[in-house]
């Protein structure tokens, strides 16, 4: 470890270099406490740089917060995740790796940023789950598993959700043909999309549900979910789980 970080009984939090070397922050960064520490501790990191040739920082950030505020949804509203890009981006490190943000925006609104692949761990799902087939739950979802599904070799069925009433609705593309699924997608906040998506998939023929999503917070607990999901594949990058429904990998 390269520093450390001290919390004040009022709040505050506080950062010590102890290593001068390149500087590496891994955060769960969702919520602003994770910002503020991370900005605590790169400040202390460029005093201690001031007499020495400039060294690399880089800042990863594993579950960002705001990222599916990636536009401003009405003209009396705040534009989230451009007031935490203009944060992150006050700190100046060298590099930030996003781990599978929502959308790009937030890639386009954040200095020197690249994304940290979910790949690996939809890998372990696909494998783990038996070779389903893969399942993206809309639009948004669809390039990204289109990619991950040409480098797994495995067949992807594409599904499409319109919300009505903010209740969603399932329209898929393609034939089951009886087979196991896996739904994969990147946030699991409360999980009715993919409670409706598993509905659908088991009426039409589906044996075994699966779900990835790589950021699972699941805010109204898996009760609901358990009766449609089989199996939910997830990292830690939200929180930790402890729940024989879920396989997660950790990642901090
Ligand atoms: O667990 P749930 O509460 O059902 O939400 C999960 C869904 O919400 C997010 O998409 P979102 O609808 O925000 O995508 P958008 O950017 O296309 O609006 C996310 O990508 C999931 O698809």
């Amino acid at each position: 470890m390269m520093y450390q970080l001290k919390d004040f009984s009022d709040g505050q939090c506080s950062a010590e270099i102890i290593d001068k070397a390149d500087l590496t922050v891994r955060i769960r960064g969702n919520s602003y406490s994770d910002l503020f520490k991370a900005a605590s501790i790169k400040e202390a990191w460029d005093y201690s740089q001031r007499d020495q040739a400039p060294r690399n920082s880089t800042l990863e950030i594993l579950c960002l917060i705001s990222q599916r505020s990636d536009r401003r949804f009405a003209p009396n509203e705040s534009f989230d995740l451009k007031i935490v890009s203009d944060f992150i981006n006050r700190m100046h490190f060298s590099k930030v790796r996003i781990f599978h943000p929502h959308s790009a925006v937030s890639l386009a609104l954040i200095n020197n940023s690249e994304t940290i692949d979910h790949l690996p761990y939809v890998a372990k799902a696909y494998l783990d789950s038996g070779r389903p087939l893969l399942i993206s739950p809309d639009a948004g979802a669809y390039k990204e598993l289109h990619r991950i599904a040409q480098q797994l070799q495995a067949d992807l069925l594409p599904a499409n959700k319109v919300r009505v009433n903010g209740q969603p609705e399932i329209l898929l593309q393609g034939e089951l043909l009886n087979r196991n699924c896996l739904i994969v997608d990147d946030i699991a906040d409360g999980g009715r999309t993919f409670m409706a998506l598993a509905e659908k998939l088991k009426s039409l023929g589906a044996p075994k549900v699966f779900l990835y999503v790589s950021h699972a917070m699941f805010h109204h607990g898996l009760d609901a979910i358990k009766p449609h999901i089989d199996g939910i594949y997830c990292t830690n990058s939200y929180r930790d789980w402890d729940d024989p429904l879920i396989k997660q990998y950790a990642m901090i």
